[in-house]
């Protein structure tokens, strides 16, 4: 008689710490491929030959192996939190300002912006991520103090913060997002002072988490928008429903075809070479490996996280 189906949902079926150790050893094989991003001076220091992988179950149990306990700068990871941050202040308004098609273009592209009238493509690439900054600029009374108090209160970290020279030297070496801003500014899809968007952009990138940190910090993306340590909505069902959707089209640039076919699962990766992931009501999971690929996701983190959903069913396909 044939066997029924398993079901990959089912966590007990899994031996999770075997599959990350194997991961970790399969990964660190490879150390040594792919590139640190440059374009940022600070982070041309990082060491390319570190891998982390950070799970968090929906109970809340943690399995991580490698590095997965050493701070990183987030980057783009943090365009998924404030994208939250923004829909809480304004709701469905947001995309009055903002669409929600992958770009297949660099996520620092100015090209379409100019026939797209101002209107980024998504939430998830720097221009889309400058206009929700704009959002929460205009909405919170003290913007830093809030995307601060939502990176603490999710990750659980009270620690979190700004890497100092990461910002610096983003802030001294953003020309390319200096003329996003501005040219978003002149088609009026900004309304405060660019360099009030840029600060706080600047600040979204220059957080320093780790992988246990950032697969907490999302748990409430895979359990239908409910902190499940505290029972407390953290966005509605439908709007967590939305965001997964958006990393899965969006959160990998125009790598975010490859990245479904290889990976399958909503996922936002970051120059630092974070890529954070959801299993819709299963788990939350981040993996950090700072050298990337030629399109800016972390070359061996989308390795790891394409053999973790190999070895788990566990993509969404
Ligand atoms: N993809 C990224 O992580 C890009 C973020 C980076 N801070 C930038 O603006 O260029």
């Amino acid at each position: 008689m044939r066997k029924p189906p398993q079901n990959p949902h089912d966590l007990s079926r899994h031996d999770l710490p075997d599959i990350l150790g194997t991961i970790d050893e399969e990964v660190r094989q490879r150390f040594g491929e792919g590139e640190v991003a440059d374009y940022i001076p600070a982070l041309a220091c990082v060491p390319k030959e570190r891998f982390g992988m950070a799970l968090v179950t929906l109970d809340g149990e943690v399995h991580a192996v490698g590095d997965a306990r050493e701070p990183f700068s987030i980057q783009s990871i943090s365009k998924v939190h404030t994208l939250t941050l923004g829909l809480e202040a304004v709701g469905d308004d947001l995309w009055k300002r903002l669409g929600r098609e992958p770009s297949g273009d660099p996520f620092n592209s100015l090209i379409q912006l100019e026939h797209e009238k101002g209107i980024p493509r998504n939430p998830f690439i720097n221009a889309g991520a400058m206009v929700v900054a704009d959002v929460i600029l205009s909405h919170y009374d003290q913007p830093e103090g809030a995307l601060l108090h939502f990176m603490r209160g999710r990750s659980g970290n009270p620690e979190v913060g700004r890497d100092d020279e990461i910002w610096e030297s983003e802030r001294r070496s953003g020309y390319r997002n200096v003329a996003l801003a501005n040219f978003i500014r002149s088609f009026d899809n900004i309304e405060n002072d660019v360099d009030a968007v840029l600060d706080f952009y600047y600040l979204q990138c220059a957080l320093r988490m780790n992988c246990v940190d950032l697969a907490r910090s999302a748990q409430f993306l895979a359990a239908d928008g409910r902190c499940q340590a505290s029972g407390k909505r953290v966005t509605s069902e439908e709007q967590a429903t939305r965001i997964n959707a958006i990393m899965l089209t969006c959160g990998t640039y125009d790598a975010a075809g490859d990245f479904a076919f290889h990976v399958g699962l909503p996922a936002k990766s970051g120059v630092g070479g974070g890529i954070l992931a959801v299993v819709p009501s299963v788990m939350s999971l981040c993996v950090w490996s700072p050298a990337l690929d030629e399109k800016g996701n972390s070359l061996l983190g989308g390795y790891a996280l394409h053999r973790f959903t190999r070895m788990t069913g566990l993509s969404v396909f």
